[in-house]
């Protein structure tokens, strides 16, 4: 079987008497989409803030690319590769499209942020910044200031803003939050295209962009994952159907 690039053994977290993560074990693998669904309160937030390392587990392991990341703090496993969108944004309204990239390049490649001009200047910052730019289809945006774009349009520059990181595994916190049907369809084409990049965690209340992107697919009830497996299997698993699918999502 394929190394995972992210695995999560055996994690756990009380808030006082309850269990927001009840012993939870999973995997993320090159080229997957691994969504995580369940219903509010469930402990998604909590899974991915003690995999992000902004939580620290009373119990488990977090280990990417084989390493043991579980004492390392959030800004470690982000120079490690884990992009982590889109709870806390890094996007700065007043600036373009292009220069945020660019601070993006700059900040991943462990420079100063202090020397901007010259940064813009710098032909290979730029070209890279471009790249990513274009990775996500704001190439015709890249003058305009980011406090101006769409709500869709900034998803997508943090996005290339992630990009940046050169990053091994994408945890991606409802994408699809506050997206019309035409915005969902641009963001759910872009996550299969970045699933080349590195693969992705994504927890996801939209059953359509789950059911149309996911390899697999784990359900957490009450801190615990219930079931895990394919679209298919989890779409006719009764115990999913039971605790949280409504059966009307699954016809
Ligand atoms: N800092 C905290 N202190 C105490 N309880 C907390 C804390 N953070 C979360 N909880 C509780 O832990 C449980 C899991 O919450 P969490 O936010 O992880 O769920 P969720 O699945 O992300 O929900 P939603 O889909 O509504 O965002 C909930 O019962 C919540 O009230």
């Amino acid at each position: 079987m394929t190394e995972p690039v992210l695995e999560v053994r055996n994690l756990q977290l009380s808030f006082g008497a309850l269990r927001a993560t009840d012993g939870v074990s999973l995997t993320l693998c090159p080229g997957e989409i691994h969504a995580l669904i369940g219903p509010n309160g469930a402990g998604k937030s909590t899974l991915i803030g003690l995999i992000a390392g902004t939580l620290k587990p009373d119990a488990g392991q977090v280990r990417l690319a084989g390493r043991d990341v579980t004492a390392a703090d959030a800004a470690v496993r982000a120079r490690a590769g884990l992009a982590r969108s889109f709870q806390v944004s890094a996007v700065a309204a007043d600036l373009t499209v292009l220069q945020n990239a660019v601070l993006a390049v700059q900040g991943a490649r462990g420079q100063s942020f202090g020397f901007f001009r010259p940064a813009l200047a710098d032909a290979a910052l730029r070209g890279a910044a471009e790249a990513h730019i274009a990775r996500v289809g704001l190439s015709d945006r890249r003058t305009i200031p980011a406090g101006d774009l769409a709500h869709g349009e900034r998803r997508r520059l943090e996005l290339a803003m992630a990009l940046a990181l050169a990053p091994r595994a994408f945890v991606l916190d409802e994408p699809m939050a506050g997206m019309g049907p035409d915005g969902a369809r641009e963001m759910t084409a872009l996550l299969d295209d970045l699933r080349h990049e590195a693969p992705i965690l994504l927890v996801e209340h939209d059953m359509d962009a789950v059911f149309a992107l996911a390899d697999r697919v784990s359900v957490l009830v009450s801190g615990r994952i219930i079931a895990s497996g394919t679209v298919a299997e989890i779409r006719t698993d009764p115990e999913v159907r039971r605790a949280y699918l409504g059966e009307e999502m699954l016809e």
